[in-house]
């Protein structure tokens, strides 16, 4: 199955009601160049670990501002970066373009009559874009707003941005403002002659901008050529590197040099660790939750002979796959319904049938959704859909690094009342995984959740099996809020190795890789149900 693409999430700008990608797509380095727009996350092999086993954040994400002159080549040196970095992970370059301050009817009037100054650092609104760019450097997500050459204008719609680990900020004023410049790991001027500037504005602008010719050098003879002298070039004085506007191969060659030695130092060995994590007494045998114990906020199903009959049915090689389906809903189903005695309810009173008075209770949560980590978490939404009515899905794809067995965040794709920090502040998380083995793709959800601004204890994870010799116990102590509702729990965890399996006619191969599996488990849940 691929992401479950839920009506009520909305994509990436958020007003319209747009195509949504349904694919979660592995970039190659060359696609990442063809695509390497301004303002959109340019993924290749996914992003690692960005926090440590106590849950907080380890490292901010690598902040680049590159300014210059217009047409310097601000944007083709942040490409450049892009593709000299190879194989990277995920980047943001993030354009000044888009902070152009909202326009008045009047101003909008000046600019089309080449009017109006763009080039002096009041038409920027430098506090948000500050504010954007330290919420993305501080791995939050960001709504930030679109703006349009050709209509002069800022649009309603705003663009969801989250999870780079390096972010390009680009503009004629990156260096010029102190807040912004505080938020730089690097500064980048690109310096260009300015009758290379002109022409290259001139051709741009009439292919790219409607502009004509008259109106360009209008434009430019009034404001833009005295805004560089003034304002532009100046701030090349805070730049850490200058970098030629044209033949520049050998600059981008060192940048991109210093970036990837940043990012090295920054690596991590968080599966691994997880795995090592050594076993943890989860649940006491009496089944008695210890009150000392304050990383305890597992709730277990009761062990009735229905459910062990259920488990047997499903741990059972055997199984056939539509048998496997039934059951796998079935307790899916039982999970949801104890996940949603951890949701907040108040007091109703209606009036029944027979016109009596009766004193019930009804949900008192803003908003509710679901997120399943890709695939294996699928089978659990089947369990949600039947307990809460019109619920919005959303998914995220981590998978493991084939060398490492890192966990990569490689697809997200969450419903509007987490992608708005407002709105995730207040709304409650059901999070589905199969089986939490090592912890380490559940630990990634989770710190994403939080990221966005979802309140630790409105996270309900949800899984039929957790491993206690696995990472469970560092994933409780790192978000001891976090409730896991799970049917069983299994003793073992063992690390093996996967062989791949070869090109064949009309088949494509996999690689081998180190993957851990939980004993005596059920096998590989979402293959079983999928396949
Ligand atoms: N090093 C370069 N070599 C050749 N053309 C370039 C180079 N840098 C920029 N250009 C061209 O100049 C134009 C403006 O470049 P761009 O990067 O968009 O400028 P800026 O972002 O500074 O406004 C584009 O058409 C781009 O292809
Ligand atoms: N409505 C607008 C807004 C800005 N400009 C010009 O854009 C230049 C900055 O963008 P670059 O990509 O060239 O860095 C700036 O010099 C403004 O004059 C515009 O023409 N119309």
């Amino acid at each position: 199955m691929s992401a479950q693409v839920n009506d009520a999430l909305l994509p990436e700008t958020q007003t319209a009601r747009p195509t949504l990608s349904r694919s979660a797509t592995l970039l190659t380095a060359r696609d990442v160049l063809l695509q390497a727009k301004k303002n959109t996350v340019l993924k290749s092999h996914g992003r690692p670990p960005w926090y440590g086993e106590d849950g907080a954040r380890i490292s901010d994400a690598f902040v680049i501002g590159i300014a210059g002159g217009s047409a310097s080549g601000k944007t083709h040196v942040a490409r450049q970066i892009v593709q000299s970095l190879g194989s990277i992970p995920t980047v943001i370059i993030l354009s000044q373009d888009s902070f152009y301050k909202q326009h008045t009817p009047e101003e909008i009037e000046l600019a089309f009559a080449s009017r109006f100054d763009f080039d002096h650092p009041d038409a920027i609104d430098m506090p948000l874009f500050a504010s954007c760019l330290a919420d993305l450097k501080a791995c939050r997500q960001s709504n930030i707003p679109i703006y349009s050459f050709t209509e002069h204008q800022r649009l309603e719609e705003t663009k969801y941005l989250y999870g780079a680990t390096i972010i390009i900020a680009e503009g004629i004023m990156a260096l010029h403002d102190p807040a912004l410049r505080a938020l730089y790991d690097l500064k980048i001027f690109v310096q260009c002659d300015s009758d290379l500037m002109l022409a290259r504005r001139i051709r741009r602008d009439v292919k790219e901008r409607g502009r004509s010719v008259y109106g360009i050098l209008e434009q430019y003879l009034r404001y833009v050529k005295p805004s560089y002298d003034n304002f532009v070039l100046p701030t090349s004085r805070y730049a850490n590197i200058i970098v030629p506007g044209s033949d520049n191969a050998v600059a981008i060659d060192i940048i991109s040099t210093h970036i990837r030695r940043q990012l090295d130092e920054r690596a991590t060995r968080f599966r691994q660790r997880m795995a090592d994590a050594g076993p943890l007494d989860l649940i006491p045998k009496d089944r008695k939750p210890d009150p000392d114990k304050e990383y305890l906020n597992v709730t277990l199903l009761p062990q009735t002979p229905q459910l062990k009959g259920i488990f047997t049915v499903l741990r059972d090689l055997a199984t056939h796959r539509g048998e496997f389906v039934f059951f796998a809903d079935r307790l899916a189903t039982m999970l949801m319904e104890k996940a949603t005695e951890f949701l907040p309810y108040r007091p109703r009173a209606v009036i029944t049938p027979v016109e009596e008075e009766y004193h019930g209770q009804e949900l008192d949560a803003e908003s509710v959704c679901g997120v399943s980590i890709l695939r294996s978490g699928g089978p659990l939404e089947r369990g949600l859909r039947r307990v809460m009515n019109d619920i919005a899905i959303g998914s995220m794809l981590i998978q493991s690094d084939a060398a490492t067995g890192e966990p990569l965040l490689l697809h997200l794709q969450l419903p509007v009342s987490i992608r708005q920090r407002y709105l995730a502040e207040n709304t409650w998380v059901f999070l589905f995984d199969a089986q939490i083995g090592t912890g380490a793709a559940a630990f990634m959800a989770i710190r994403v959740l939080l990221d966005h601004g979802v309140q630790q204890d409105h996270i309900i994870f949800v899984t039929f099996l957790v491993a206690r010799a696995g990472g469970i116990a560092v994933l409780q102590r790192a978000f001891p809020r976090v409730r896991i509702v799970c049917g069983a729990v299994d003793n073992g965890l063992r690390e093996m190795w996967l062989e791949g399996v070869e090109e064949g006619e009309g088949q494509s191969g996999t690689e081998g890789r180190k993957v851990w599996v939980v004993e005596p488990g059920m096998g590989h849940i979402g293959d079983r149900y999928y396949l």
